[in-house]
């Protein structure tokens, strides 16, 4: 059975990590493995001993940077920390970092920490399960929380 690795932060605000594994059980079953981390910048360690030390498939790193300029600072650098682990470990790590600006207040912010987190949840399942579904989605200009771009029209 595949095992999906679940990394999150106690900074964040919101449960990322919950509603991620509610969302991957609604819809396969799988092994999941969980670990929390204090912040961002602790994710690509905890997702890379994901993979190599409990055999993790696929890893989702769940974060909210916060609004201030150094934590913009610190989610480039765990950004860059993230995209190393995978190199190193040759495993999809897929980021899913929600800035606390980007809700207009505390509700819209908590809508957009879940569902950001649940769609992102369903592309690891169609990473690991059903990669054709997204070659039809090439293109198609889609976004995770709000809505979708769409694809250009000519
Ligand atoms: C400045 C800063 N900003 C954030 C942030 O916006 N979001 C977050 O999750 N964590 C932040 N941290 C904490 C670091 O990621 C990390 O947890 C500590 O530096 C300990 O390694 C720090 C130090």
């Amino acid at each position: 059975m595949l095992t999906i690795g679940i990394a999150d932060t106690t900074f964040a605000r919101y449960n990322m990590g919950r509603a991620a594994i509610d969302e991957i059980q609604k819809n396969v079953s799988v092994k999941i493995k969980r670990v929390t981390v204090p912040g961002i910048k602790d994710l690509p360690v905890a997702a890379k001993k994901l993979i190599e030390e409990e055999g993790c498939d696929i890893v989702m790193a769940l974060g909210m940077p916060g609004a201030k300029e150094q934590d913009k600072i610190c989610a480039h650098e765990a950004s860059q920390g993230l995209i190393m682990a995978q190199l190193m470990t040759n495993t999809h790590i897929i980021e899913v970092f929600v800035h606390e600006n980007e809700g207009k207040d505390e509700k819209e912010l908590a809508f957009l920490m879940d569902r950001r987190t649940r769609e992102h949840a369903l592309n690891v399942i169609k990473l690991l399960f059903k990669p054709d579904k997204l070659i039809q989605e090439a293109g198609t200009g889609q976004r995770q929380g709000f809505e979708d771009a769409g694809p250009l029209r000519m």
